[in-house]
């Protein structure tokens, strides 16, 4: 499902008013229809609900709900942050049809509230808010947070700027947020998210055409979008499914290399083998008995001149994956250096494999690799603070992936793909368990095993992303959040697996 920001909402909505003849109040009156067909069904108490309302359209939309509400016979008050005077277009039509219902109608600053609220309705502002709100309007905020009732924030929980996931100042905490045609850029990304609560999705009578006409670039992907997985031909053999390499281990770190080793093997690879310093090669052989491995150098991490032989080993292969646990001593960074300048395999790099490379590098990695950096290795690689990489987590993934045509996979709690065409894939898969090292290697080998399967690098690094969350969300049903170890998510991508292969 496409995400907008909300010039893209501007549009849409443009779009359908004047070019397609569908009046605005059509959509204002499906928006509050919507809204209060959610609110019947929301299993909390909701006798007495206040509305608090603003001027412009999102004003509207509560105005209006108002009055669906009263229809549905809950006991309802409306409090406005402007003189009705100030209302014009729909919110005024709206406002004047509602004098003629017995809604208690008060100002918002200068009124108390009157009653003990079950619900607190936010329609103060919506796509329309662009700066930080101040004064009477952040001290109401405030009020209303603290309220007790429970809380739905129409559109936008008021505070939060449409085109930003970034939590711009003082802003209304929803329960639920329901908003109009589709989820906006806050909506689904940390994080603004957080103060979103449950988000539900009206379809207000905006046609997919209209929504196709603003030129999405970013979907979330879901349950409804994910491509299966094909079924394997019954005459197939290991060579039809790649052979996937693992670049990793240092003492100390050699987990993380059989562990992603093992990852992409369990996720369907025909072949993998763990490129490990010699040093720690029975680590390999004794841990992954389905895994191969191949000894390199004399030590217990990599040198540059161990790349001659890696290279050597690698390049008939169907891909690599460099990184996981491989430490950054600069003779195992000049290493990887060499590796990307002597190949032409498809790469997956993560974690220290990220670490030292620069502009040079990765100019060679063009459409032939995906990088899985965390927001702080990110931060390093596009010279930014970590604050700055998450409040503009998809203007530098998109900058990074169509500069260097490369497919980044900005991990977080919601992980960010970007493609080197500019489009955008947003997951918010996953849970808690996944904060604990090690997750990050199972998905350097999920990744690894799907290119290695010849799934395209999009494809590979949301099949990688999706299990791995969704394993996590599964295995946090049975156990808990604390307690799951990444063998635990080796163990069980059984699991989603069969997931995708359903109904294909
Ligand atoms: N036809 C449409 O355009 C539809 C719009 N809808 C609603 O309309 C909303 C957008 O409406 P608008 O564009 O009128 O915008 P909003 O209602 O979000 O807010 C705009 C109003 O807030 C004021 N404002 C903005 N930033 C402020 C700040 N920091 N401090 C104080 N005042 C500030 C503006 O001057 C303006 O009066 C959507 O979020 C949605 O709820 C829905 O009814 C669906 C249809
Ligand atoms: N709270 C969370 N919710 C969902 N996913 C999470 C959460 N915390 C971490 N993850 C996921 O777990 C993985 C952690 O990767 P990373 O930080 O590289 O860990 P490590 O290097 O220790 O293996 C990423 O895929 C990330 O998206
Ligand atoms: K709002």
């Amino acid at each position: 499902m496409e995400i907008l920001d909300s010039v893209q909402m501007a549009s849409a909505d443009k779009y359908t008013i004047e070019k397609i003849g569908i009046p605005s109040t059509v959509l204002m009156e499906n928006a509050a229809s919507g809204i209060a067909e959610i609110i019947k069904n929301l299993d909390v108490k909701k006798d007495k609900i206040a509305v608090f309302a603003g001027s412009g359209n999102n004003g509207g939309d509560g105005i209006t709900l108002a009055r669906k509400c009263y229809n549905a016979g809950y006991k309802i008050d409306l409090y406005l942050t402007s003189p009705p005077e100030k209302l014009k277009g729909d919110p005024l039509l709206n406002y004047n049809i509602l004098q003629y219902y017995p809604v208690r109608i008060f100002n918002a600053f200068e009124d108390k509230l009157l009653e003990d609220y079950d619900i607190i309705v936010d329609s103060i502002f919506g796509t329309g808010l662009t700066r930080p709100v101040e004064g009477k309007y952040k001290s109401l905020i405030k009020k209303l947070n603290e309220l007790p009732g429970f809380k739905i924030a129409i559109d936008m929980p008021s505070g939060l700027a449409g085109n930003t996931n970034a939590v711009i100042g003082e802003c209304f905490r929803a329960d639920v947020t329901v908003t109009m045609c589709r989820a906006k850029i806050p909506h689904k990304i940390y994080p603004a998210k957080k103060f979103c609560g449950k988000v539900e999705v009206v379809d207000i009578s905006i046609p997919d055409f209209a929504v196709a006409s603003v030129k999405p670039y970013i979907y979330e992907i879901t349950e409804n979008n994910i491509e299966k997985l094909n079924k394997r031909e019954s005459d197939s053999h290991k060579g039809k499914f790649g052979h996937a390499v693992i670049i990793g281990g240092s003492a100390g770190k050699t987990g993380a290399a059989l562990m992603a080793s093992k990852s992409c093997a369990k996720a369907g690879a025909g072949l993998t083998t763990t490129v490990i310093p010699s040093a720690l090669n029975l680590a390999a052989e004794l841990g992954n008995p389905e895994v191969m491995s191949f000894p390199a150098g004399s030590g217990d991490y990599f040198r540059e001149n161990d790349a001659k032989d890696v290279t050597e080993f690698i390049n008939d292969k169907t891909v690599a994956a460099i990184g996981p646990g491989m430490g950054r001593n600069d003779k195992t960074i000049e290493f990887i250096k060499q590796i990307i300048a002597a190949t032409n395999l498809p790469l997956v790099i993560d974690a220290d494999g990220l670490y030292g490379l620069d502009q040079n590098d990765f100019e060679k990695l063009r459409f032939r690799s995906i990088i899985t950096p965390h927001i702080g290795e990110f931060a390093r690689i596009v010279n930014k603070t970590n604050e700055e990489v998450i409040n503009n987590k998809l203007e530098l993934v998109r900058e990074f992936s169509t500069n260097y045509g490369i497919v980044t996979v900005l991990k977080s709690a919601d992980t960010i793909i970007g493609i080197p065409d500019g489009t955008i894939f947003v997951l918010n898969t996953g849970t808690p368990a996944l904060a604990k090292g090690g997750s990050g290697d199972c998905l350097t080998g999920l990744i690894t095993s799907f290119v290695s399967q010849n799934c395209t690098f999009k494809n590979s690094a949301v099949y990688g992303v999706w299990i791995l969350g969704k394993t996590a969300e599964h295995l946090t049903n049975i156990y808990n959040e604390r307690t799951i170890l990444v063998s635990d998510l080796i163990d069980n991508l059984w699991i989603e697996i069969n997931e995708l292969y359903r109904n294909n």
